[in-house]
C-alpha cells in the first residue's frame, strides 16, 4: 500500500544522479542471403523485446516462406555479452557451415542456415533513448535507466487510449501486476474497478462462470445469479495475469468477448454488454506457444496491441538498494526506518535475485524483523550464508551421498527456492510445469511447508 512515506526517495542511497539519456541496442539487422525470401532484410525494433524470434508463424518478429523452416523455427538472444542465435526444437534445424547447432554467438560475419534460407547478421544500430527525471510511476519505484525508460513508456501508454491492450511481459516478481495497476490508475477509466483474473489459479471447472458469471441453476451448486470478473470490470478494467495458462477452450470464449465486447453468462441465452479494457500479463514465451499450438495467434494479436517488457531486477543497476530503502521505510511505519549498512548495500548489489521484487521484498521484511539495531547488516539479509549453504550441500556433500538421500536433498532445495520464488502454490507448480496436486504431495512427502 502506498504511505505518504513513499513519497521521496531517500538522498542518502547510494544511487546515481539522474542521467538525461542512455544509449543501448535499439536495432538487429539480418539479411536473407539465399531461399525463397532471398533479398529480404528484417530490422527488428529492441524497444520491447530481447528475444527476436523467426520462422514460418505469423507471430515471429521474422517471417519466412519458406516451407522448411518450422512455425517457430530460431531465436536470437540480445544478452550483455552479444547475441545469442539458438534452435527452437526446428525440424531441420540451425546450422553453421556444415555444422548443427543448438546455439551459436552471432557475428556480423556469421551465416548461418535456417530450411532452405541462409541469413547473415547485416549489424546492429544503437539509439539513445531519453529518460525522464522521475525515480517512480505510479506505485512503481526506480531510477535505473531501465525503469526509467519503462516509465516514458507507461506515460505515452496512458496518454495513447484507454481501449489499447497490452501485454506484459517480464520474470516473476518484477511488478507485472503494478505495471497494470499503474496503466488503469493513469487512464480515464481510473474510477471503474480494476479487476484482477490469475489464470494459474481457476479451476477448470469453474473458469468460464468465474469469468463471465452463471445463472442460478446453471451447474450443481450455482444458488444463485453471479457476475463474473468481465461484467466486475464493466467501465474499469481486467488484468488477465499468467494469460497462457488460460485453456484452449475458454481462449476461444475469451477471444469473443474481446471481440464484441459481451459476455454470456453460463446458463443465459442472450449476451451483455461490457466494456471493459483488458490487460494481461504472462512470463513466458506466447509466441512460442502460438508455434506449438498451445495459444491462439488471432488471441495473442488481440491482447497485444502493443507490448511491454518488464525489466529484471538483475538489468537495474542499483534500483535494488532504492526499494530496499523503500520497503524499509515501509516496514518502520510511523517509527523510524531501520538503515542498509554498505555490507548490506553490497551484498543487495550482488545477488542475483531470481525472484526479482518480490524477492527482495521479502528479504528486506525478513531483516527488518531479525536485525537487532538500527542498522541492516549484510549478515541480517543472510542471502550470502544462504546462497553458500546451498552451495556446499552441492558441491560438497550432495555427490556424497546415497543415491535416494541426495535426490531427496535435491528436491527440498529445489522446493524452497520454488516457494521462494511464486507468490503462490498454483504459480510454483506451473513453473515446476506440475499440477498443484503433484506439488501438494511432493511438499508433504518432503515435508516441506508451502
Ligand atoms: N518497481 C517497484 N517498486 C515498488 N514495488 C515493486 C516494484 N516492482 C514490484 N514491486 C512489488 O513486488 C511485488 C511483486 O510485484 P508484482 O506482483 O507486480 O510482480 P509480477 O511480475 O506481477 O509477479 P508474478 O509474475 O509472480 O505475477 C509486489 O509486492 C509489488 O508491490
Amino acid at each position: 500500500m502506498s504511505t505518504p512515506r513513499d513519497k521521496p526517495i531517500d538522498p542518502t542511497a547510494a544511487v546515481p544522479q539522474f542521467t538525461r539519456s542512455y544509449q543501448r541496442l535499439g536495432r538487429v539487422n539480418l539479411r536473407v542471403l539465399d531461399g525463397p525470401d532471398r533479398g529480404k532484410e528484417f530490422h527488428v525494433d529492441l524497444s520491447d523485446r530481447r528475444l527476436i524470434t523467426a520462422g514460418r508463424d505469423a507471430v515471429n518478429d521474422i517471417v519466412l516462406s519458406d516451407t522448411h523452416v518450422s512455425g517457430n523455427h530460431f531465436q536470437i538472444a540480445v544478452t550483455p555479452r552479444g547475441l545469442l542465435l539458438r534452435d527452437l526444437d526446428s525440424t531441420n534445424g540451425v546450422h553453421v557451415g556444415d555444422v548443427r547447432v543448438r546455439e551459436a554467438w552471432l557475428t556480423a560475419q556469421t551465416v548461418f542456415r535456417a530450411g532452405q534460407s541462409t541469413f547473415r547478421l547485416l549489424g546492429t544500430d544503437d539509439v539513445q533513448i531519453a529518460l525522464p527525471p522521475i525515480d517512480r510511476f505510479d506505485q512503481l519505484y526506480g531510477r535505473s535507466a531501465a525503469m526509467r525508460e519503462l516509465f516514458s513508456t507507461l506515460e505515452r501508454l496512458a496518454t495513447r487510449g484507454d481501449r489499447l491492450r497490452v501485454l506484459i511481459g517480464g520474470e516473476t516478481g518484477t511488478g507485472k501486476e503494478l505495471v497494470a495497476r499503474a496503466l488503469h490508475h493513469r487512464s480515464s477509466r481510473q474510477a471503474g474497478l480494476f479487476v484482477v483474473q490469475d489464470c494459474t489459479a481457476i479451476p477448470r471447472e469453474l473458469a468460464e462462470s468465474l469469468l463471465f458469471g452463471h445463472t442460478k441453476g446453471a451447474f450443481t451448486g450455482a444458488v444463485g445469479d453471479r457476475p463474473g470478473s468481465f461484467e466486475e470490470a464493466d467501465g474499469g478494467t481486467i488484468f488477465l495475469d499468467e494469460i497462457g495458462e488460460l485453456p484452449l477452450d475458454l481462449q476461444a470464449k475469451l477471444l469473443r468477448v474481446i471481440q464484441e465486447g459481451e459476455v454470456m453468462r453460463v446458463g443465459e441465452r442472450s449476451p451483455r454488454k461490457v466494456d471493459v479494457r483488458v490487460l494481461c500479463a504472462t512470463h513466458r514465451d506466447l509466441r512460442a506457444m502460438v508455434a506449438e499450438g498451445r495459444f491462439r495467434q488471432d488471441l495473442f494479436f488481440r491482447i497485444a496491441d502493443v507490448r511491454v517488457e518488464v525489466p529484471s531486477l538483475r538489468e537495474r543497476e542499483d534500483d535494488a538498494v532504492l526499494l530496499a530503502d523503500l520497503f524499509l521505510r515501509r516496514c518502520a511505519g510511523a517509527g523510524e526506518p531501520r538503515v542498509l549498512a554498505s555490507s548490506a548495500r553490497a551484498a543487495l548489489q550482488a545477488h542475483a535475485w531470481p525472484g526479482n521484487v518480490r524477492e527482495l521484498k521479502s528479504v528486506v521484511e525478513r531483516a527488518h524483523v531479525m536485525a537487532d539495531g538500527p542498522e541492516i547488516t549484510a549478515d541480517d539479509l543472510s542471502l550470502a550464508p544462504e546462497a553458500s549453504a546451498r552451495r556446499s550441500v552441492a558441491h560438497d556433500g550432495l555427490f556424497l551421498l546415497p543415491h535416494d538421500r541426495a535426490v531427496d536433498e535435491f528436491e527440498r532445495l529445489y522446493f524452497a527456492s520454488l516457494l521462494a520464488q511464486h507468490p503462490s502454490k498454483a504459480k510454483a507448480a506451473r513453473a515446476a510445469e506440475m499440477s498443484g496436486e503433484g506439488l501438494r504431495q511432493a511438499l508433504k512427502r518432503l515435508q516441506l511447508r508451502g
